[in-house]
């Protein structure tokens, strides 16, 4: 990284090679977020994913729920359509009023304690088309989120995603580069984080 191209302290760009990057703070206000936290994580429909690695099952870890206007097949795990509640239609409405992106489907990833996380991958599934912008909104414990470039020996790029922030990841971001939420020690603390996305209908 070679310095932010611009930073105040509601929008920090960085400036990296291959991708675009930024990340808003306070994106909203701290009452609708603690209520966002309280009603999304008691409201059902949690399920654990399994994960394949070399040949052998395990639960993934961290919880999810899936909500879009398309199917939506990641990782081998296919997600059926299901429309998006009130709240995360409003949450959508807000976040593509700041990105200026539109987004149809958001997958919502519960870090129960720094246990869970997720390791490393590119959203680039066909279904999100070329350059897909993601808009990722984080409520809850403060965790590390970590970029490898594909293919050229740059520095890894670490952010910490704060309470109440979005990051929106776009260009050729998830072609050039992998990200990752490590798993942390001795955090007990939980994290929601909200993935938009916009899924095309494709045409096999
Ligand atoms: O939890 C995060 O900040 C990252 C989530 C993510 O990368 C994903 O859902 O694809
Ligand atoms: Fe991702």
């Amino acid at each position: 990284m070679r310095g932010n191209l611009f930073d105040n302290d509601a929008c920090e760009a960085f400036n990296i090679l291959d991708g675009e990057l930024i990340l808003y703070r306070n994106f909203l206000p701290i009452e609708y977020a603690n209520n966002l936290f309280e009603s999304c994580i008691n409201e059902d429909g949690w399920g654990q994913d399994e994960i394949k690695i070399f040949g052998k099952t395990y639960l993934s870890p961290r919880l999810t729920k899936w909500y879009g206007d398309q199917a939506y097949e990641y990782s081998g795990l296919k997600h059926e359509a299901k429309p998006l509640p009130d709240y995360l239609m409003d949450l959508r409405m807000k976040v593509e009023t700041q990105t200026g992106f539109d987004f149809n489907s958001v997958l919502i990833n519960y870090y129960r304690n720094g246990d869970d996380g997720m390791g490393w991958h590119s959203d680039d599934e066909k279904e999100l088309g070329m350059n897909p912008a993601i808009a990722s909104y984080t409520i809850g414990a403060e965790r590390r989120f970590s970029l490898k470039h594909k293919s050229k020996p740059l520095k890894p790029v670490n952010i910490v995603l704060p309470n109440n922030s979005l990051l929106l990841m776009s260009g050729q971001l998830q072609h050039h580069w992998k990200h990752a939420l490590p798993k942390v020690r001795h955090l007990e603390n939980p994290r929601l984080n909200f993935t938009f996305r916009k899924v095309l209908k494709l045409t096999k």
